[in-house]
């Protein structure tokens, strides 16, 4: 499959280019802190298997939290609906992705939902293989499935959250004390942050996109990737939770499922259509690509593409 450039992407991306300069990229994972606030590339994957892209489009980038809706669909795969969400909510919080608060008071204790780190880390503890070393191969064989392409993780960035996640660490420990995850947090960690450093471009999280687009079908074989079922309800989260404590005011200004990383990636799917990726880390305060979120407002608007 072969993408074009496409003028009009470009002039949207000139449009909203400036905006990056009133972000910040993350650093609380200090090898984040090295991107380049300027980048901003969006890609189109058009369900009839043709591509458009504009910006800094090769620049590859880790997920972080878009990979919470890619190990959700395995998990759901691997476990069963039910299992799941015995231990993760499917509600949204209004609280930053990190936040610990409604562990405590929420009864029962589990993650509200998916898509917050708590609820991703319960989500991860249940990947099934015997080994740390088979449910990683497992998670990245998935991702590499659904993008069709040979995919590593950064160590640089995994390891770089490694050693500064205590606020992680404190989320596993809390829903270990309550029976939400099993075995050793440490392993946990080593997982999650492998998962959250896999690295792809604008192109691969598009084609991903348009998996979910397509509810669970291959782009380009027609193969059946996911469930009809697991890719719903994947994207069902995607408008409620994906893009943390601003996904009212996105779902009203964008109006599709889309979900979010701190390395300033988003992966948008416009249903039975498109799928989307987006990179842009400059960020806003709530941790999205504050570029990024303003090309898919003008995309929207341009193309109404909401679903509401
Ligand atoms: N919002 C995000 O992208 C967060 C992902 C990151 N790995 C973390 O757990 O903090």
């Amino acid at each position: 499959m072969t993408c074009q450039t496409s003028d009009e992407l470009q002039s949207i991306i000139n449009e909203v280019h400036s905006l990056a300069e009133e972000g910040k990229v993350a650093d609380y994972i200090p090898a984040l802190a090295k991107a380049n606030k300027q980048d901003l590339a969006v890609t189109i994957y058009k369900s009839n298997n043709e591509c458009l892209y504009a910006g800094s489009y090769t620049k590859k980038f880790t997920l972080q939290s878009i990979s919470k809706v890619l190990v959700l669909a395995l998990a759901l795969q691997d476990r069963g609906i039910d299992y799941v969400f015995k231990r993760v909510g499917m509600e949204p919080t209004g609280d930053p992705f990190n936040s610990i608060s409604k562990l405590e008071t929420s009864i029962p204790s589990k993650p509200l939902n998916p898509m917050i780190n708590a609820g991703a880390l319960a989500v991860t503890n249940m990947i099934k293989g015997e080994s740390l070393h088979e449910k990683w191969a497992r998670i990245l064989n998935f991702v590499q499935c659904l993008s069709k392409k040979n995919l590593t993780y950064d160590i640089e960035v995994a390891n770089s959250e490694l050693e500064t996640a205590w606020l992680n660490r404190s989320l596993c420990y809390f829903m270990k004390q309550h029976q939400v995850i099993t075995g050793d947090v440490e392993e946990l960690m080593m997982l999650y942050t492998k998962q959250c450093a896999i690295e792809m471009d604008c192109f691969d999280l598009a084609r991903i996109g348009a998996v979910f687009a397509l509810n669970g079908m291959d782009p380009e074989t027609g193969e059946r990737l996911l469930p009809i079922q697991i890719a719903r309800i994947c994207k069902t989260f995607m408008v409620t939770c994906g893009m943390y404590n601003a996904s009212g005011e996105f779902a009203i200004k964008v109006g599709i499922p889309a979900k979010s990383g701190v390395s300033g990636g988003i992966l948008a799917v416009v249903p039975d259509q498109y799928g989307i990726g987006v990179f842009g880390p400059s960020l806003d305060e709530k941790g999205n690509s504050i570029a990024g979120i303003k090309l898919l407002e003008e995309l929207a608007k341009r193309f109404d593409f909401s679903i509401f």
